[in-house]
């Protein structure tokens, strides 16, 4: 019991005097990574697009903790010199960038062939283009001298990713960039990983597919029979940064209770297009051609 006490001490001091940038740092999986932080003792500067939600999100958790942990600095990703301004004036504000989560993003489902080259690029750019800045300016800012832990959120696509191509292509990007930063930075004290999450609930995730309920209707696809919670990326997100991850870097871990592993959220329809076989079929076996 005492031992477990000292443990849970620890545990709350376990992040005290550090500092943490987590884009998209208001909502979902990243307003949950903030909270964890913030709980561990880290001062958290959470940075997006929708600067009321940023400020909202930032007075709640301050107000419940009675400490201004949480900093919101409005920031758009795809924009390089906001995303420049983001590490300055966090550097100016706190002295130092110690963790930096690589969070913000999404995409939209879409068949490949309905994708407008628009459409593309804002997929790619927010996701790929996006991480690579922060990337690029929390090294140049801070880590390049003092060193850091940083976490890309990306996806699932250890099968490609059929029904969001854009996405598949921007975080297979992701996770190919962390790989080689995980051996070009190595040198300067930064540890990179990715965390490939599967299907996680929250509100704001599961309305930018137009549906309620959309997420539950792909129960069947997931080996654990639930959806994952927005806590069960966190506590993977935080042992990453924290020193018990200290000899890990250049790796992904995926959060989705086995699914990458079983069934993609993409249907194929039954045909009969591919070349034929070189063994006897029947008409039984052979579906109708819909060309
Ligand atoms: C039908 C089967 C669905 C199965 C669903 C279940 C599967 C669950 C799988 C879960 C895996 C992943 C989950 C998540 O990632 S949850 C997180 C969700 N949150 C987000 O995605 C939020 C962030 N997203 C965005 O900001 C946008 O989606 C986007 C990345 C595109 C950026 O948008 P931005 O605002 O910068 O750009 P625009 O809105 O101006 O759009 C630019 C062009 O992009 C095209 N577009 C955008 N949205 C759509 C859409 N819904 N459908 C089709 N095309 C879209 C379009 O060309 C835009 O230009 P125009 O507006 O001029 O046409
Ligand atoms: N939930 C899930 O099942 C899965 C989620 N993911 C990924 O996890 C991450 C978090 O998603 P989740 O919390 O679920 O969904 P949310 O929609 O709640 O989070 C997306 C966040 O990204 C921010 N964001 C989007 N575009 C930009 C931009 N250009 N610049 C700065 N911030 C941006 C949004 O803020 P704002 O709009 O204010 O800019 C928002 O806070 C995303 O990258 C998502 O794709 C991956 C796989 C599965």
């Amino acid at each position: 019991m005492a031992a477990f006490k000292l443990n849970s001490v620890l545990r709350r001091q376990l992040f005290v005097g550090r500092v943490a940038i987590v884009t998209g740092g208001a909502t979902g999986i990243g307003g949950m990574i903030t909270n964890e932080l913030v709980t561990l003792g880290c001062r958290v500067v959470i940075a997006a697009r929708n600067e009321d939600r940023l400020k909202e999100f930032a007075t709640t958790v301050n107000k419940n903790t009675g400490h201004d942990l949480v900093y919101p600095i409005r920031c758009n990703i795809r924009k390089e010199e906001e995303v420049s301004e983001l590490m300055s004036k966090t550097v100016k504000q706190f002295g130092k960038i110690d963790y930096l989560v690589n969070n913000g993003g999404g995409q939209f489902a879409s068949q490949t062939e309905d994708i407008s080259a628009k459409g593309w690029h804002a997929v790619v750019e927010t996701n790929l283009t996006g991480t690579f800045y922060c990337l690029k300016h929390v090294y140049d800012k801070y880590m390049k001298k003092h060193g850091g832990s940083i976490v890309n959120i990306i996806a699932d696509i250890y099968k490609g990713f059929p029904g969001m191509a854009h996405t598949g292509a921007a975080r297979a990007g992701v996770e190919n960039l962390c790989k080689t930063l995980a051996v070009e930075w190595a040198k300067n004290g930064v540890r990179i990983n990715c965390v490939a999450p599967g299907i996680i609930y929250s509100e704001t995730a599961e309305a930018n597919y137009g549906q309620k309920g959309m997420f539950e209707s792909q129960l069947y696809r997931i080996p654990a029979w639930r959806l994952g919670d927005t806590s069960e990326v966190s506590s993977v997100v935080c042992f990453l940064l924290s020193p018990g991850a200290s000899y890990v870097s250049g790796n992904t871990v995926y959060i989705d209770g086995a699914q990458h592993l079983y069934k993609s959220t993409y249907e194929v329809e039954q045909h009969s297009n591919y070349p034929p076989p070189n063994y006897p079929t029947t008409e039984a076996t052979t579906p109708k051609s819909k060309l």
